[in-house]
C-alpha cells in the first residue's frame, strides 16, 4: 500500500489524516511512528511559515516527501487569537481542556453576533530536490457559550460550524472531514498532487 508522511505529533490530526487517506488507499505515517524524531519548534508567525518549517525540516531528516499541518482557531473579537498559538494558548503544555476555558472566559459578555470565528489550516508539502508547495483551507463558524458534543479534538466542542448547525464536536468523523480547514486545504493539495494514482510525485 503507498504510503504518506504526515509531519504531526497531534493523534486527533492524525486520526483526521488516516480516515481521509484510507478512504484512497492510502496508508498514513505520522511521527507518532517515529518517536525519536524530536519535535520542530514552530518559530514562525504565520501557519504557513510553520508549515513550510515543519514540512522540510522532517522531509530532510528523512529523505522522503513529508506533508505537514499548521493549523488553528481565529476568533475575530480577539483580533484573530489564538490563531498560531492555538495548541499553547493557556500554556506550553498544550491542554485542550485549558485553552478552552481561556476563550470561553476571553469571551465572556461578547454577544452572539460578535463571536465569528474560523479554523485555518495550511499543508506543506516537502520534497527534497523540489520546491516545497502550499495549500490553504479554511471553515468558518461561531464560538460557543458551552461546549457540545465529544468527537473531534481541540476546540472542537466551542467551533459552531455555520454549514452544519452544528458543533464540530457533534458531527461524525465523516461529516467533519467534508467541511473541515484540513479537509478543504487536502482537497487542493490532491487536486494537484497525483497522490494515491501510483505516478511519482
Ligand atoms: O478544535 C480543533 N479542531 C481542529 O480541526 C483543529 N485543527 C487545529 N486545531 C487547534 O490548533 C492547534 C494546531 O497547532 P499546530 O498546527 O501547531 O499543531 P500541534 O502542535 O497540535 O501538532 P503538530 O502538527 O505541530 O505536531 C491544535 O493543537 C488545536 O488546538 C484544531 N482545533
Ligand atoms: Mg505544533
Amino acid at each position: 500500500m503507498e504510503e504518506v508522511i504526515i509531519a504531526t505529533k497531534n493523534s486527533g490530526k492524525a486520526k483526521e489524516f488516516e480516515r481521509i487517506f484510507a478512504s484512497k488507499g492510502l496508508q498514513v505515517k505520522t511521527l507518532l511512528d517515529f518517536p525519536e524524531i524530536e519535535e520542530v519548534e514552530e518559530t514562525g508567525s504565520t501557519f504557513e511559515e510553520n508549515a513550510i518549517l515543519k514540512a522540510e525540516t522532517i522531509a530532510n531528516q528523512l529523505g522522503k516527501m513529508v506533508i505537514a499541518d499548521d493549523s488553528g482557531l481565529e476568533v475575530d473579537a480577539l483580533e484573530g487569537r489564538p490563531g498560531v498559538y492555538s495548541a499553547r494558548y493557556a500554556g506550553n503544555e498544550k491542554n485542550d481542556e485549558a485553552n478552552i476555558d481561556k476563550v470561553l472566559e476571553e469571551l465572556a459578555g461578547v454577544s452572539g453576533n460578535r463571536r465569528s470565528a474560523r479554523f485555518c489550516c495550511v499543508l506543506a508539502v516537502a520534497r527534497p530536490g523540489a520546491p516545497t508547495l502550499t495549500f490553504a483551507g479554511a471553515c468558518e463558524g461561531e464560538i460557543l457559550e458551552e461546549r457540545r458534543g465529544s468527537h473531534g479534538f481541540g476546540y472542537d466542542p466551542i467551533f459552531f460550524a455555520t454549514e452544519k448547525g452544528k458543533s464540530m464536536a457533534e458531527l461524525l468523523p465523516d461529516e467533519k472531514n467534508k467541511i473541515s480547514h484540513r479537509a478543504k486545504a487536502l482537497e487542493k493539495l490532491q487536486e494537484h498532487l497525483a497522490i494515491g494514482s501510483g505516478d511519482d510525485l
